[in-house]
């Protein structure tokens, strides 16, 4: 089934970054379908086979060529020290690492943890950082549910992933210093193979991230207030100008980061702008 002449892109086959990297290849156009929980699946007419892997061991085995491309988080990709480059970020699955600690803890810093037990699924990187911090502790390393083992008596404080924080509060743990911010990013192999086919993928992915990350906006214009509704406006290179049939007036179409549609909408308007709509994206290639 597997074949050198195809690309190898490892992906998570289960767990929270499983579908999150099945829909960013959907959305790029890669049609496929994994047979019965199989590990192989082809990607129709692209010379691409997709590997369905442990989200934890993709670093590892890109690194020592198993796939030559991989789906995973950048957190995983410090803690297996895994020789690596990073091709994309896509800004999806972002997460904390940190120290934490009871909320009635009176620590105040990690460097205090020093002699002190920690459990964690990130033994290397804490490891670092406590030697960073001039500390050294008892590590306890652990696959899962972390959060659980202060209460056990086992550890003393934890390093683990933080997102919307209710798995520490539920715990009444509280964060005493972040490692590291994370995401989720496609890597590849330091000696790469099948280059083309990899710039291809790696192209339609960045047509999905920024399509994701941005809006069309469009809205009609006095001549006169062009530059000013172009500081409001700056686009992705720069704005498309287009002449309307009343000469004072134009049309005005740009790349506007969605988090901020509604702010610009509101500026527009304010500087005399008419006809202001914002148009989603679904794919682009810039
Ligand atoms: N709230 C979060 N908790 C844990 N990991 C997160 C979170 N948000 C994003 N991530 C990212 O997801 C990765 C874990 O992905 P994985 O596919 O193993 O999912 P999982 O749901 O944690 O699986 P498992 O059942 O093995 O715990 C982390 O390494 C991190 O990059
Ligand atoms: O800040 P939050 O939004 O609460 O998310 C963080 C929690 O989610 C993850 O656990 P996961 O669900 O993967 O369970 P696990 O402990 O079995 O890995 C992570 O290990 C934290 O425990
Ligand atoms: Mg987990």
């Amino acid at each position: 089934m597997i074949s050198d002449s195809h690309l190898r892109l490892g992906i998570p086959s289960k767990g929270r970054l499983s579908d999150l990297a099945t829909d960013l290849l959907t959305q790029a156009g890669l049609k496929f379908r994994r047979q019965n929980r199989g590990l192989f699946a082809r990607v129709s007419g692209m010379n691409i086979d997709l590997v369905y892997l442990r989200t934890d061991d993709i670093p590892t085995l890109c690194a020592e060529g198993a796939i030559d491309m991989g789906i995973t988080g950048s957190d995983l990709v410090e803690e297996a020290g895994a020789d690596v480059q990073g091709r994309m970020k896509f800004g999806v699955g972002r997460c904390r690492l940190a120290f934490c600690i009871p909320d009635d803890s009176p620590i105040t810093s990690a460097a205090e943890l020093d002699g002190k037990r920690i459990a964690t699924s990130f033994p290397n990187v804490t490891r670092e950082y406590l030697a960073k911090c001039g500390a050294t502790a008892h590590l306890v390393s652990l696959a899962g549910s972390v959060e659980a083992m202060i209460q056990l008596g086992v550890a003393d404080a934890i390093v683990d992933l933080v997102e919307t924080g209710s798995t520490l509060a539920a715990n009444r743990l509280r964060i005493l210093e972040e490692i590291g911010h994370y995401e989720t990013v496609l890597i590849q192999n330091s000696k790469p193979r099948l280059n083309e086919i990899a710039d291809r993928l790696v192209q339609r992915l960045e047509g999905v991230v920024i399509a994701r990350d941005y809006s069309l906006v469009e809205y009609n214009i006095p001549r006169s207030k062009i530059s000013e509704a172009e500081k409001i406006t700056p686009g992705f290179n720069s704005p498309t100008i287009n002449s309307l049939e009343d000469a004072d007036w134009c049309s005005v179409q740009v790349m506007v980061r969605r988090a901020d549609v509604v702010d610009a909408m509101d500026q527009l308007k304010a500087i005399g702008a008419s006809a202001v709509f914002e148009m989603t994206l679904n794919n682009c290639r810039l």
